[in-house]
């Protein structure tokens, strides 16, 4: 059995470092790196060997960040800097998009540029376009072109070094778990990194081989144009920003068409046909975040009984800010192909059901999401660190001397330290602000204090690096002194050993993501602030109420509103100025967070929860759900003399029609069919309905001694006995319904031929036009359903959507609490030794479950339950002849 893991890259990619180097692109003075960058130069290694130090008591920001430039060259990105495969990385990687190739050797993308930034430009490329003549390529015109023919210089010496992009998280709890045995049999699958049309064939095979037998990686090849198209275009323009709270609308943006929505359909089918031809029956497919939103429905559609599990690992936002996106349906249901849909933090997991419920308007529950014939589980478990591996990490290299040279370098200053990738949502801006205010505030810290920022930068973000820029040189300006800098701010990555050395050494870590899914970086500063003696530090994390993170620690972290810069300053303070024994408490807490969410048992919770709702599908898989069998029922029924029968009336004993609609006389077999069931006075029978009270007792008034169940649950009336039970508080009721009739009045007046049917303990709202639901009333619907939910939460009301309306009923009441009810009152003595539940619903399974609970628990030796519908259910038997085949067995019953 093997476990599919696919990512956007492998943890893999290639490095051909014998061929000359290519020129870099355009786009590299943006990253911050030149290619000088792949050697050490003189001061700095002048500076490595410590022959070098500064004359001055602290060096100025220059120099700062000759400090720090170790030997940027990929082995910086690794412990010991060892190119291992399978070794530790950072968790939040953080490297420049395109960078990759600047650190290996590798092709650059024979893409054509990106369409042009504004509407206007991008309106007269498409009229030139459309002018060009027909039988001429399109590239032929375009002087930006790169040829994109194979290059034979490619042919070259090749070797398999570990990727330093993707997610780093993942890698690492994917090694962890392996390590442990918590996974065995793992297959990557994935991107090698950087655009390949310029490998020949042989040589995409030859990687592909080696990668798939030495390295178990499957490697995706799709064109330069689809995976600059997927990647910097789709997902990083439209994507990210709006998962993250950022809607792209500045008439600048190039987001303002969804241009290359087909190139991240192209992407995500590439991925998904390769798992589907490699999958074989048993394995497990587990799907890693937004760049593959699609693939989960793309492989269910040719794999119907798989196990795929779907984490993402970024923010899901709220359904206001999703349903911006233009594509938002296809990227729902691609995502409702797994069978469980994971997330960070239990947030994020509910804004996604919203926001199923409200664009798709599917059934949301608890625990997942019920569509017309599958059920999707919903779930949340934050991703962790391998904190062993880190520890180690820790004590290897060369990062004891670093911690030291740090030392040294701010004696007797306090260090606020960070590391972000300088993109809008790492809230690096707003934290320059806030510690700008925190100098002007408290001055008395002025000369003792240094913030060491380091800022990856990524490729297309001129404008916030030069409001970054302009606040650094103010900051600068303004507060640094011959003999101090309070700021370091560094345009480039630190090494490994530097960055672990900075977070065994600071004050404080300071994180202001505007949103973030996690945060990992936090986690690691947790680990590394650890030890004993003078290599304690237990300092505190001033951490954005925004990230994943923040939701786990607890408030044992300092949370900030990354945007409220008087509180954030304060925050600087309060970390600056904790106590020791109050920093112990909080780190001891912090740790203990840290230690029980790890990486591996991420992985090892996630793929229980997966095998465990995989095999529940499973069952209650129409075709894995046996068939009623006539004989053990028959056999079972003749040896009992106490039973209790619980039947469902619309759609099981009659043919579903709309609630309100269903015709107020049963027909005359369903009648006959109960009288001659209660002619034997061993029988105990039950009508469930969704009807009134007074509906029911007209359509069974033929029926003596039967007893009724009326609006799902909400009113009984006890078998063989008069008069009913009302089980829900009218006072409560007609307050709620009060509540929500002003709710749903905004929504008649909006939804054409809209109405709302009052029951006593339950209003339906109706949407259905001309026996047609339409798009816009059904988006609505769903959008009335998540109003009420949230409006109404402390009334204990729900509001679930159908097909055709919207049921707002009590929560505390329902067809499973009146089936205990009506067991508990017959009491030890008339318990029955035979119970047979039918149902076709969604509003059944309630009493499916419970049943169930009845022969677990054995108080029942002979349950049956059955279902005559088509939906996933907990029903242990299907009658697949509907209402005919119900009536044709209770007949046989009777009979005998
Ligand atoms: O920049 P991308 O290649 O599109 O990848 C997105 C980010 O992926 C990783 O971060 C995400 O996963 C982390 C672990 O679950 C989580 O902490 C973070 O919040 C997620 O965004 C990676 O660490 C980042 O560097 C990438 O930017």
């Amino acid at each position: 059995m093997t476990t599919f893991v696919v990512s956007l890259f492998l943890p893999y990619t290639i490095d051909f470092h014998d061929l000359p180097e290519e020129a870099p692109p355009r786009s590299l003075a943006d990253i911050g790196r030149t290619d000088s960058t792949r050697n050490v130069n003189a001061s700095q290694a002048s500076l490595l060997s410590g022959v070098s130090q500064s004359p001055l008591p602290t060096p100025s920001i220059a120099e700062h960040s000759d400090f720090f430039s170790q030997s940027p060259t990929v082995f910086t990105h690794f412990p010991k800097g060892e190119l291992k495969p399978n070794t530790l990385v950072r968790s939040d990687s953080h490297v420049p998009e395109g960078s990759a190739g600047l650190l290996f050797n590798q092709p650059r993308s024979r893409a054509d540029p990106p369409p042009p930034a504004t509407i206007l430009e991008y309106v007269k490329a498409q009229d030139a376009s459309r002018a060009r003549p027909r039988n001429l390529s399109p590239h032929a015109t375009n002087r930006n072109h790169r040829d994109r023919s194979v290059d034979p210089r490619w042919a070259t010496d090749w070797t398999v070094v570990p990727a330093v992009q993707g997610n780093g998280g993942l890698t690492n709890a994917v090694r962890a778990a392996l390590d442990t045995g918590s996974m065995s049999d793992v297959l990557h699958v994935g991107l090698i990194g950087f655009p390949t049309d310029v490998l020949d064939a042989q040589k995409k095979t030859e990687i592909h081989e080696k990668l798939e037998s030495e390295h178990e990686s499957l490697t995706v090849f799709v064109s330069d144009q689809d995976y600059d198209g997927h990647y910097a275009h789709y997902c990083k323009t439209i994507l990210w920003p709006v998962f993250h709270y950022q809607i792209p609308d500045h008439p600048k943006s190039k987001a303002f068409e969804d241009h290359s929505f087909k190139y991240y359909v192209s992407l995500n089918q590439a991925f998904a046909d390769k798992v589907i031809a490699n999958y074989k029956r048993g394995d497990i497919i587990w799907i890693h975040d937004y760049h593959l939103l699609l693939v989960p429905k793309m492989i269910r559609e040719k794999l119907p009984d798989a196990q795929i599990g779907f984490f993402l690992h970024t923010a899901f936002p709220s359904s206001e800010v999703f349903r911006c996106l233009a594509s938002r349906d296809q990227l729902l249901e691609g995502l409702l192909g797994a069978n469980l849909v994971a997330f960070q933090i239990d947030e994020y997991a509910h804004h996604f059901l919203q926001t199923c419920s409200r664009i798709l308007s599917v059934e949301a529950t608890e625990d997942g999401l019920q569509l017309d014939n599958r059920f999707v589980n919903v779930f949340s478990c934050p991703i962790g660190i391998d904190p062993k591996a880190l520890a180690v990490a820790r004590e290897e290299g060369d990062v004891a001397e670093w911690i030291k040279k740090v030392q040294d370098r701010y004696a007797g200053k306090r260090l606020i330290v960070a590391r972000d990738k300088l993109d809008n949502i790492r809230g690096v801006r707003q934290k320059l602000l806030a510690y700008e205010l925190f100098l002007n505030k408290y001055p008395e810290y002025k000369d003792k204090v240094v913030l060491i920022q380091v800022a990856t930068s990524t490729t297309d973000n001129d404008s916030l690096a030069s409001t970054v820029s302009e606040i650094v040189t103010r900051i600068e300006a303004v507060h640094s002194t011959l003999a101090h800098q309070p700021l370091v701010f560094l345009r480039q990555d630190i090494s490994f050993s530097q960055y672990l050395a900075l977070l065994s050494v600071a004050d404080t870590l300071m994180i202001t993501s505007l949103r973030e899914g996690m945060n990992l970086t936090c986690h690691e500063f947790v680990i590394c602030q650890d030890g004993e003696g003078s290599s304690k530090k237990h300092s505190p994390v001033i951490l954005s109420e925004f990230t994943g993170s923040a939701a786990i620690f607890e408030g044992t972290e300092l949370a900030v509103n990354p945007w409220d810069y008087q509180k954030c300053a304060e925050a600087i303070k309060v970390a600056l100025d904790m106590p020791d024994d109050e920093k112990d408490r909080r780190y001891i807490k912090l740790r203990d967070i840290v230690m029980h969410h790890t990486g591996e048992s991420w992985i090892r919770n996630l793929t229980e929860q997966l095998a465990t709702v995989h095999d529940e599908h499973f069952r209650r898989d129409m075709m894995s759900i046996p068939r009623l069998s006539h004989n053990k029922l028959i056999v079972n029924y003749k040896s009992t003399n106490k039973r209790l029968f619980l039947l469902d009336y619309e759609g099981t004993l009659t043919t579903w029609g709309n609630v309100s609609k269903t015709v107020l006389a049963s027909p005359q077999r369903v009648i006959d069919a109960l009288n001659d069931l209660l002619a034997d006075n061993r029988n105990i029978v039950y009508i469930m309905s969704g009807l009134t009270m007074d509906e029911l007792e007209m359509i069974f008034s033929r029926v003596p001694g039967l007893g009724l169940i009326a609006e799902n649950g909400c009113f009984l009336k006890e078998a063989r006995q008069d008069g009913w039970i009302a089980f829900a508080d009218m006072e409560k009721t007609n307050k709620w319904k009060e509540s929500v009739r002003s709710i749903l009045q905004y929504y008649i007046e909006r939804v054409e031929n809209s109405h709302v049917e009052d029951r006593r303990c339950s209003l339906i709202f109706h949407y259905k036009k001309d026996g047609k639901v339409d798009e816009a009333a059904s988006r609505q619907a769903g959008d009335c359903a998540n109003h009420i939910n949230d409006a109404c939460e402390n009334q204990r009301v729900r509001a679930i959507p159908t097909k055709d309306s919207v049921i707002i009923e009590p929560i505390d009441w329902d067809k499973g609490t009146a089936a205990k009810y009506i067991m508990a009152q017959l009491g030890e003595e008339d318990r029955p030794e035979f119970l047979f539940v039918a149902g076709n619903d969604r509003d059944d399974e309630v009493v499916f479950r419970w049943a169930k609970t009845v022969a677990d628990e054995g108080g029942c030796a002979n349950v049956e339950t059955v279902t005559v519908g088509t939906r996933n259910t907990v029903a242990m038997a299907t009658l697949t002849q509907g209402t005919t085949g119900l009536i044709n067995v209770l007949n046989k019953l009777a009979k005998l």
